[in-house]
């Protein structure tokens, strides 16, 4: 696999009038673009399913997580959209595509494993909600994308399908019930109580959810439903989605 290549961020670089690179360009990589909600498994079964194919995988949430963190060092309440926006202005973000090696940096700080403190989770619904900031990173995402010399990539988050990348030929929004994502983020933070992680994660649905529609597809959105499937399974319904689509595009 081509080596992804980690890209920098300066708000400045993406400023309204930057012009990404035209998408559907011979080079231009394959997007894989999959929505869904906290806890759905988007990020895990991305990764994987972005290693089967030999793509690369951008996490979109983890820049919201990085700018949320980036605040949050600054002392900013990111309730407060014009403090978010003032700290934005030099908010220094690079993320690697490489589903080997992930990483995080703000400023050149590893923030990786920072961004998915509680503190951080906790704030960053405030981050997302400001428009100017989602327009100049989703200039980031598609730049990224379409620089990277990869085959494919594997995009994910909350307006992958519909906003960021709306035209990209494998389009899937990701569920699963309530119950199931929180059982299952629990589970993963095990050194947290449970149920103060099932509200926080029911709480930053209801308030993402007045910000972008990923509870329910698009036209053309295929549903994979991981309710009832365990990881394997539900990355094998990813794959098979790619695989079916993929091959109606190339009359197989
Ligand atoms: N189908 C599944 N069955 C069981 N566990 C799953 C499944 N999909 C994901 N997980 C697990 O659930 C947790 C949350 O998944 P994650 O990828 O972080 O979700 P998201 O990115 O949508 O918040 C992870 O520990 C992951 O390994
Ligand atoms: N494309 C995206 C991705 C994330 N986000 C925001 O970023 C936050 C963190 O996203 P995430 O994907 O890391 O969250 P989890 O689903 O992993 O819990 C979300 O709660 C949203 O507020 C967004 O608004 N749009």
């Amino acid at each position: 696999m081509t080596d992804p290549t980690p890209a920098l961020f300066r708000p400045g670089l993406a400023a309204p009038g930057f012009a990404a690179p035209a998408e559907g360009s011979a080079s231009a990589p394959v997007i894989v673009a999959i929505d869904g909600p906290a806890g759905s498994g988007k990020s895990s079964v991305s990764k994987a399913t972005a290693a089967r194919l030999g793509y690369g995988f951008l996490d979109t949430g983890a820049a919201y997580r990085a700018l949320a963190w980036h605040a949050l060092e600054h002392g900013v309440d990111t309730s407060d959209s014009t403090a978010v926006l003032e700290v934005f202005g030099d908010f220094d973000y690079a993320i690697s595509l490489d589903t080997t090696d992930r990483w995080v940096r703000v400023g050149g700080v590893d923030v990786t494993t920072a961004i998915r403190e509680p503190r951080v989770t906790d704030a960053v619904s405030g981050v997302a909600r400001v428009g100017a900031v989602r327009q100049a990173v989703n200039q980031l995402f598609r730049r990224l994308v379409a620089s990277a010399a990869l085959q494919g990539v594997v995009v994910e988050g909350r307006d992958i399908t519909t906003v960021v990348f709306p035209d990209a030929p494998v389009r899937i929004l990701l569920t699963a019930a309530p119950e199931v994502r929180a059982a299952r983020r629990s589970a993963e933070l095990t050194d947290q109580d449970a149920a103060r992680v099932a509200a926080a994660l029911h709480k930053r649905d209801a308030a993402d959810s007045t910000v972008v529609d990923f509870l329910t597809a698009a036209p053309g959105v295929e549903v994979v439903d991981s309710t009832h499937l365990d990881f394997e399974q539900t990355v094998d319904a990813v794959l098979s989605v790619v695989d079916s689509t993929m091959g109606a595009r190339d009359g197989r």
